[in-house]
């Protein structure tokens, strides 16, 4: 793996230098005997804003579900602070503050905004109403709409309970799933900017994102996964200008119609 050089204002909260959730060497997979995770590491130090980027396939939804008990691990390990949760059920790593949004299918349709964020604290029931007084506080859109049911909310609205959802437990660590997936450009900029607000309230977060250079424009710092492996990593805004990171993702598109154009195969639209 090639890392840029860290500094120090890189890692805030963190004086220490220590990690809050570290995953080291994972190996995973979904079927017997087809690892997609090739010795995977990854840091997230307290107060960080971690991305994961990488083309399509290259195993990073499966390396957030790996930290969040979702894809067994075969090998190496994943620590939260000095503890090994490694293969713990997600049930119990809400309970230990880590919060975990899925990218589809991450609200219960027939119930409401409010029953939608209740069932958030299901394990911690009687901290339902200064929970919901938090949470409404950071998506005041949904606050004067709490009994609308979530089926009829935009695909935005939607991401929204769910990340309300997984702010009720008050987690430490936040675990997003492309949580940009499906929106329009303007809806997509205002989920970064909820993300990165959600971090300067204090909660360290990793985010798995398609739309890389966004991404790397709101993270501390970022990984570059390639077939299940890492293949870069270091500050957000140092890898948009990393010419291996360009030529391995970032310029894929515009290289591609370079080549096109000079094979003379490129249309005007
Ligand atoms: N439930 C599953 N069962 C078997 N294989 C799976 C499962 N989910 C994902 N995979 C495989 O794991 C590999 C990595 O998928 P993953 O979703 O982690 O990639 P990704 O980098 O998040 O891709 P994308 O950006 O396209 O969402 C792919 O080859 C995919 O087919």
């Amino acid at each position: 793996m090639t890392t840029t050089t860290q500094r120090d204002d890189l890692h805030p909260g963190a004086p220490d230098g220590r990690p809050l959730l570290e995953a080291r060497d994972l190996v995973a997979g979904y079927l017997p005997g087809v690892d997609i995770l090739h010795d995977c590491n990854l840091q997230l130090h307290p107060g960080e804003l971690v991305g994961i980027i990488g083309p399509n396939g290259a195993g990073k939804s499966t390396l957030l579900k790996a930290l969040f008990g979702l894809v067994s691990v075969r090998s190496g390990s994943v620590t939260l602070g000095e503890e090994d949760i490694t293969n713990l059920r997600a049930d119990n790593l809400v309970r230990r503050g880590i919060g975990f949004v899925p990218q589809t299918n991450n609200v219960f349709p027939s119930l409401t905004i409010a029953e939608n964020l209740q069932m958030g604290v299901f394990q911690a029931p009687k901290e339902f109403e200064a929970q919901f007084d938090r949470v409404m506080g950071l998506f005041p859109e949904l606050a004067t709409r709490a009994r609308q049911r979530a089926g009829s909310l935009s695909g935005g609205e939607r991401q929204m309970v769910a990340m309300g959802r997984a702010l009720m437990m008050n987690p430490s660590v936040l675990l997003l799933d492309e949580p940009s997936a499906g929106l329009s450009p303007v809806r997509q900029d205002e989920t970064f900017l909820r993300t990165r607000r959600i971090n300067k309230a204090g909660v360290s977060i990793v985010i798995v994102e398609q739309n890389a250079r966004r991404c790397l424009q709101i993270c501390h710092r970022a990984y570059v996964l390639d077939q299940g492996s890492n293949a870069h990593s270091g500050p957000g805004r140092e890898l948009m200008d990393d010419p291996r990171v360009i030529e391995l993702y970032l310029g894929t598109l515009e290289a591609d119609v370079a080549k096109e154009e000079a094979e003379g195969r490129h249309e005007e639209p």
